[in-house]
C-alpha cells in the first residue's frame, strides 16, 4: 500500500489518533506564555491553531509535539501521555513542519526529504531495516510537487520551495499527527491552496497554526483561538469564529459570511475596529 493509500485508508476506517492537550502552562522567565490551555483535535480532522502575534501558536505547537516540556499540564495522542512515549516511537507518531525549520548542511531536496525516515531505522541509522523508505520518499516528492527538483540543493531554493521539502521530509516520516507552524508563509497563492488541499486529502490528525483566517475558515474542520496564552474561543469554524471574538482578539470588524459560489463561509473585513474602512 502506497504512503498516500495508507493515509487515506486510516482515515476511511477512522483510525486516527485524537490530540488532547489539558491544563498546559508554559513560563518563560517571568511571563506565563500559556496558561493552562487546553486542546481537543479530533482525530481526521483538520484543527486551526489561530491567534495573534506573539498569543502562543508556536509554543503550543512545540509542547504537542514534545519538544517542549510544559511546566503544568499534559498531552496525550490517542489517550496516551506524549511523555511516555520513547523518542523514537514519538518520532513516527507526531511531526512537526516548523515555522523557520533550516538545514546546515546542503543537502540535496531528496536527502532532506530521506531525513523523515531515521525514526523507521535502526538503532545504527541502518537503511536496510527501512525497506519501504526509497519507495516513501519518491512517492512524497510527487505529493509535494518536488520531483522535478530532487537534486537541486538546498541552499538553491526559494523559500516556498524549502517550506514544501519541509513537509516532505515530514509527510516521509508518515506520522499520524501532523502539526503546521504557519505552513503557507512563503507560498504563493496557488501553492496554498494546493498545500492546504493535500493536507485535507491525506486525511490525517492536523493542527496547524495560521494566520490567515480565510484559509483557516476555508481548509479547517474545526479552530482553536489563543490570545495572551490562553485559549478565547474554540469549536467548528462557524461557531468559534464570531464577529465579537475576532473584535476582542485581533481588533477588527471582520466576519463569516456565506461564501457567494460554495457551500462555506469565508471572511469579510471592514476594517481596523474603530478605523478608517
Ligand atoms: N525564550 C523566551 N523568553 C521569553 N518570552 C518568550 C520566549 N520565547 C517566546 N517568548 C514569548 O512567548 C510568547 C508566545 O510566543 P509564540 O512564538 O509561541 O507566539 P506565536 O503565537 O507563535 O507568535 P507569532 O504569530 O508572532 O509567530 C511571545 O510573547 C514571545 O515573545
Amino acid at each position: 500500500m502506497s504512503h498516500r493509500e495508507n493515509c487515506v485508508h486510516r482515515a476511511a476506517h477512522g483510525d486516527l489518533l485524537e490530540v488532547t492537550a489539558e491544563g498546559v502552562t508554559v513560563r518563560l522567565g517571568d511571563r506565563t506564555v500559556l496558561d493552562s490551555v487546553g486542546l481537543r483535535a479530533a482525530g481526521g480532522r483538520v484543527t486551526g491553531l489561530l491567534g495573534p502575534n506573539g498569543s502562543g501558536k508556536t509554543t503550543l505547537l512545540h509542547v504537542l509535539a514534545g519538544l517542549r516540556r510544559p511546566d503544568a499540564g499534559v498531552v496525550r495522542v490517542g489517550g496516551t501521555d506524549l511523555r511516555s512515549l520513547p523518542d523514537r516511537r514519538r518520532a513516527r507518531t507526531v511531526a512537526l513542519v516548523e515555522q523557520h525549520a533550516a538545514t546546515t548542511v546542503d543537502l540535496t531536496v531528496r536527502e532532506v526529504v530521506t531525513l523523515g525516515r531515521l525514526p523507521h531505522r535502526g538503532r545504527l541509522g541502518g537503511a536496510a531495516r527501512d525497506t519501504r523508505g526509497a519507495d516513501v520518499v519518491e512517492e512524497v516528492l510527487e505529493m509535494v510537487g518536488l520531483a522535478p527538483l530532487a537534486e537541486r540543493l538546498w541552499g538553491t531554493l526559494s523559500g516556498g520551495e524549502r517550506q514544501r521539502a519541509h513537509l516532505g521530509r515530514t509527510l516521509a516520516q508518515e506520522p499520524e499527527v501532523l502539526l503546521l507552524d504557519e505552513p503557507t508563509n512563503h507560498l504563493d497563492l496557488g501553492q496554498q491552496l494546493r498545500f492546504l488541499s493535500l493536507v485535507r486529502e491525506l486525511g490525517l490528525t492536523a493542527v496547524a497554526a495560521l494566520h490567515d483566517l480565510e484559509l483557516a475558515a476555508a481548509f479547517c474542520d474545526d479552530v482553536v483561538v489563543l490570545d495572551g496564552g490562553r485559549v478565547r474561543g474554540d469549536g467548528t469554524v462557524g461557531d468559534a469564529l464570531t464577529a465579537p471574538l475576532l473584535g476582542e482578539v485581533y481588533g477588527v470588524e471582520a466576519s463569516l459570511a456565506p461564501h457567494p459560489r460554495l457551500p462555506r463561509q469565508h471572511l469579510v473585513w471592514d476594517g481596523p475596529s474603530g478605523g478608517p474602512r
